[in-house]
């Protein structure tokens, strides 16, 4: 039932992205500091897809890909899931301040605030909510550099964390499409974006560019060198194929491994 509550998976992948911006910080290794990072984004975003989740109760009744949840189903209350996330937020906050201070427990609570109280409150109104609640989830990698002793606006940080940006669409285009069922047309709520016809949109195409160009841009800012960097355009590249022969199903495998593989690609850059 937590697993449902907290998407642990998704919660995993933002703590991954959050390692991804410590290591990318040339030098600092204190590792301490970059676990407890990880986790304490990690936390925050559990917290935070259970706060989303009493406050989409309504709509996750209503969608396939939602209902059993634990607030649909009936099994935890509203005060037992809100009990819950505020555990949660408090050590993920607490956990982000031991890791790096001020700014990374700072940067952490305002994603989260972003999170639950722009995106979730939008997506009832607005398809533009992907693109405005994707800010929050390309904060992880920013978060992690900063604990390693990186400026935040550093142009470094700043492709890592667009490339995350980036990503994010065409995530959720293939979560959608997979759940097109739950997204009709006509939706009263979380309208549908382009691209949930029965082919992929050009839309979906040009973005899935934009986001290997941007990856691209890792390796052409000297981020990346050596073998690390000479193995890296495999990864971005593999998509293409499989958007022009229509695998779906490997392309949103593919692409929910994106941050994962980035990470370990970084990783290597690392020496690890
Ligand atoms: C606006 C931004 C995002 C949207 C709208 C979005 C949407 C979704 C949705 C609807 C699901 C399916 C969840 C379910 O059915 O329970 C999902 C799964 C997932 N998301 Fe995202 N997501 C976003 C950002 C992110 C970010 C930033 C990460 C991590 C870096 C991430 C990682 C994942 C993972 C790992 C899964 C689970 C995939 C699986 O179960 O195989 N997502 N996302
Ligand atoms: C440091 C920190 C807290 C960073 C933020 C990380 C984070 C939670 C990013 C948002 C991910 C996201 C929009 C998930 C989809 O929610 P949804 O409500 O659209 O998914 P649903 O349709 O399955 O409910």
């Amino acid at each position: 039932m937590l697993v449902r509550l907290l998407r642990v998976r998704l919660a995993v992948m933002n703590g991954v992205a959050t390692m991804a911006g410590y290591l990318l910080f040339p030098g600092n290794r204190e590792m301490v500091a970059a676990w407890l990072a990880c986790c304490g984004v990690g936390l925050l975003a559990a917290g935070g897809s259970a706060l989303n989740q009493v406050m989409e109760r309504d709509l996750d009744r209503l969608m396939e890909r939602t209902r059993l949840r634990p607030l649909p189903q009936g099994e935890l209350s509203v005060a037992a899931a809100t009990g819950i996330a505020a555990v949660l937020v408090s050590a993920g906050i607490m956990l982000l301040l031991k890791a790096g201070g001020v700014l990374p427990a700072v940067l952490g609570s305002a994603a989260l605030v972003w999170y639950l109280g722009v995106y979730t409150p939008l997506k009832r109104r607005t398809g533009l909510a992907l693109p405005i609640g994707a800010l929050c989830g390309a904060v992880p990698p920013l978060i992690g550099w900063c604990v390693a002793g990186g400026s935040p606006g550093d142009p470094r940080i700043m492709v890592l964390s667009g490339v995350l940006f980036l990503w994010q669409m065409p995530h959720f285009w293939l979560v959608q499409r997979r759940h097109r069922q739950d997204y009709p047309a006509d939706a009263a709520f979380l309208p549908s974006l382009p691209g949930n016809g029965e082919q992929l949109s050009p839309l979906f195409g040009l973005w899935l560019l934009a986001l290997l160009a941007a990856a691209l841009l890792l390796p052409a800012f000297g981020l990346l060198n050596g073998p690390a960097a000479l193995c890296y355009p495999i990864l971005p590249l593999v998509l293409i194929p499989l958007v022009l022969l229509r695998r779906e199903r490997a392309l949103r495998g593919v692409l929910n491994l994106f941050p994962l593989l980035l990470t370990m690609t970084i990783l290597w850059e690392a020496g690890f």
